[in-house]
């Protein structure tokens, strides 16, 4: 049977489409969610799209994290669904409480768009475990609010209980997209919960999928055959 993987639109979000491409790319049903539906539909898995959900009113993910959809994610989150945060995502999973930590405003104080090399650092995840440890992956980045901040006691846990999944890769030059793009903490671009179903990252793997787009690299798929494989074997 194809896994159905729901895709939230919010007023403002911006990558719904391309999610929703990236979830059929991969091999598996992409199912539309509207941010007032509480009726998840029978999905198997969620992803929370980049964007400016809400027009990022307040502080970028602080409303969304109130809608009714949220309600019904955050409740299937926690019983072990597989939610993945992209950039906006990540920054509505922050402001749920699904993740630690919370997103500033990049140091520079401008929006950054570029195509981003990032170390996968974990793949005992349900989004990462397609990729090997280590690996050096290059996707899309384009946020504002990308400064990945927590207080260090919550870094050190992170670390330590290796929840750290995604890392900005520094050992080249920043035109081929090494470095730190925003000032994020300890070079995090992306994070998992500690029962490895709910992912956020900053940059975005939805946008480098297809061979015939972009850079026409496809390191972003991974992704997504991760969770199928995961829901495939569950
Ligand atoms: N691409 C996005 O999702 C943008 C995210 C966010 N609203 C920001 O600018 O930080």
């Amino acid at each position: 049977m194809t896994a159905r993987i729901g895709v939230v639109t919010f007023p403002g979000t911006l990558d719904d489409r391309d999610s929703q491409r990236a979830v059929r790319v991969a091999g598996a049903e992409a199912v539309p969610l509207w941010h007032r539906d509480k009726d998840l539909k029978q999905v198997d898995a969620v992803v929370l799209p980049g964007g400016f959900s809400y027009g990022d009113y307040l502080r970028a993910g602080a409303i969304s994290r109130f809608s009714p959809v949220m309600e019904s994610v955050i409740e299937q989150a926690r019983a072990g669904m597989p939610v993945l945060g992209i950039c906006n995502g990540f920054q509505v999973l922050t402001e749920a409480h699904l993740l630690p930590g919370a997103m500033l405003r990049n140091t520079a104080l401008h929006f950054v768009c570029r195509d981003q090399r990032l170390r996968v650092e974990s793949t005992a995840t349900d989004w990462t475990a397609d990729f090997t440890p280590g690996q050096e992956i290059s996707v899309p980045l384009k946020n504002i609010d990308g400064r990945y901040t927590a207080d260090e006691r919550t870094l050190d846990e992170l670390e330590a209980e290796g929840r750290v999944a995604f890392r900005y890769a520094s050992g080249g030059p920043a035109r081929d997209g090494y470095g730190n793009p925003n000032g994020s903490q300890r070079d995090i671009a992306g994070i998992t919960n500690a029962a490895g179903n709910v992912v956020g990252l900053m940059p975005h793997p939805e946008h480098a999928v297809e061979p015939l787009i972009g850079t026409g690299r496809t390191d972003g798929l991974g992704l997504f055959t991760s969770v199928l494989k995961k829901l495939v074997s569950a």
